[in-house]
């Protein structure tokens, strides 16, 4: 073991002493996953991935901080996947030119991430960001110690900070926040941040380098496709990395494919991930949320699971539509059991089809060059779905969308006095620099 001195590396790795049932494996009480949503749509990522740890048996416990606008239900749904729901207080970066300048304004939020130093009650954690989803266990990552992460692909001396090992403290903590007040962030995201505060990251310790399996970006698998070929077969954590992620999609429940919007053409293996996404997303997710809300019917062929902040719209589409997207992104439902662990014999990265998406009228569809073979899919993960629920035999595309507010002036006030405000919407520098000039002209 990397980690002698842990007196729970005995539970970690001496599992089968410790308990001879795998399904039922010894927790770790003092070490946990982490996550952050600060908003209901990320919920949605955050509770994707809190159940593809839970699938693959994970021993730690399961921890997501939220913000106060994360809604009382969706709270109640977060509790039944996570161990700990935690509530902090948004902090947000407030240095709009850097944001501007990353072209990501709604960014700075992330630095809510720093609260995780917070969680003291934990001796050493894994953070993830909630557009990660995990393919086979990966609890040997608490053999890590702080700080470690695995290289970002935009600039390799740089570690993603959407996957890394840290030791709460909240000496740590206060040094982050006084960093950053001094230093601010060179990307204006915890990234650039994170990466200056363990400046020797890159240098210093080989071992705090995790593989980049841990946290593959699935836009990266373009930049370097015969790696992506040789090693992708290994990969254990995917992350949704960029603008738009896994929810942004819509899914066909019936044919169990993502539809594209026309902005994205992704490769077999992006589709493949994002439809993984989905298909935990609708097999665990959302009969949870029928759970704690009902679905209505609309007078239209339409279903709008209006939960809080988040409207969930189940639509019948035209089955011409849903049967001209040809992606074929997972593979013949397999019979077995869930997979447990990668195992990379199952998996066999070879071609990658080309997949091209031509506009007919409004909607997109997909040509496929040939229907692809088995071994495209055949990694253990891609099998991991349950049967379709209920929902699934009258309604086909699902699609996520934060349900719009009718604001508030007393909140709005109260929001920019804390520092929260809408960079994307109203409070957009664009939009404060246009209110500004008109008071300086
Ligand atoms: O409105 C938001 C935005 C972000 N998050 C959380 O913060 C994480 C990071 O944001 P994300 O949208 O995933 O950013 P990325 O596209 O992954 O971009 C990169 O840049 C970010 C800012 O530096 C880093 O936090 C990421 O780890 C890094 O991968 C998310 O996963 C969530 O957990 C929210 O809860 N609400
Ligand atoms: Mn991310």
């Amino acid at each position: 073991s990397n980690c002698p001195q842990s007196p729970f590396s005995l539970l970690a790795h001496g599992r089968s002493v410790v308990h001879q049932d795998r399904h039922r494996p010894g927790r770790v009480t003092d070490q946990a996953f982490v996550t952050l949503a600060t908003d209901d749509v990320y919920c949605q990522g955050a509770l994707v991935l809190g159940q593809s740890l839970r699938n693959h048996t994970t021993s730690r416990k399961l921890a997501v901080l939220i913000t106060p606008e994360v809604s009382s239900g969706m709270r109640s749904v977060l509790r039944s996947v996570f161990d700990e729901v935690t509530e902090v207080d948004a902090l947000d970066s407030a240095d709009s030119v850097r944001l501007a300048l990353l072209q990501r304004p709604e960014l700075g939020v992330t630095f809510t991430k720093l609260h995780c130093w917070t969680l003291t009650h934990y001796s050493k954690c894994v953070f993830m960001d909630a557009d990660t989803l995990v393919l086979c266990n990966v609890d040997e990552l608490f053999d890590r110690e702080e700080f470690s992460a695995a290289p970002d692909s935009g600039w390799p001396d740089c570690f993603n900070s959407g996957v890394f090992v840290f030791r709460p403290s909240l000496k740590t903590y206060n040094l982050l926040l006084q960093f950053a007040a001094e230093h601010g962030s060179f990307d204006g995201g915890d990234q650039g941040l994170l990466n200056s505060f363990f400046s020797n990251w890159a240098t210093a310790d080989i071992g705090k380098h995790l593989p980049f399996i841990y946290n593959l970006s699935s836009s990266a698998v373009y930049s370097y496709v015969p790696a992506f070929n040789h090693f992708g077969r290994d990969t254990k954590v995917v992350h949704f990395l960029g603008a738009t992620k896994p929810w942004n999609y819509k899914y066909n429940l019936q044919t169990k494919r993502v539809m594209q919007d026309g902005t994205t053409s992704g490769s077999f293996h992006q589709l493949s991930f994002l439809a993984l996404w989905w298909n935990i997303y609708s097999a665990s997710i959302l009969p949870l949320l029928e759970k704690f809300q009902k679905m209505e019917e609309s007078e239209s062929e339409e279903w709008k699971h209006t939960f809080s902040g988040v409207e969930i719209t189940l639509k019948k589409v035209d089955p011409s539509v849903a049967n001209s997207l040809q992606m074929p992104v997972l593979p013949e439902q397999a019979s077995e059991a869930h997979p447990t662990a990668c195992s990379s014999e199952e998996l066999t990265f070879k071609a990658q089809p080309v997949y091209e998406t031509e506009q007919r009228g409004s909607s997109i569809h997909l040509s496929e060059p040939d229907r692809p073979s088995k071994q495209h899919a055949s990694h253990p993960a891609f099998q991991e779905t349950s049967e379709l629920n209920e929902v699934t035999s009258s309604v086909s595309e699902v699609s996520i969308h934060l349900k719009p507010e009718e604001p508030n002036p007393e909140d709005e006030r109260r929001k920019w006095e804390e520092g929260r405000m809408d960079y994307m919407g109203k409070d957009a520098f664009e939009h404060i620099k246009k209110k500004l000039d008109t008071f300086l002209l």
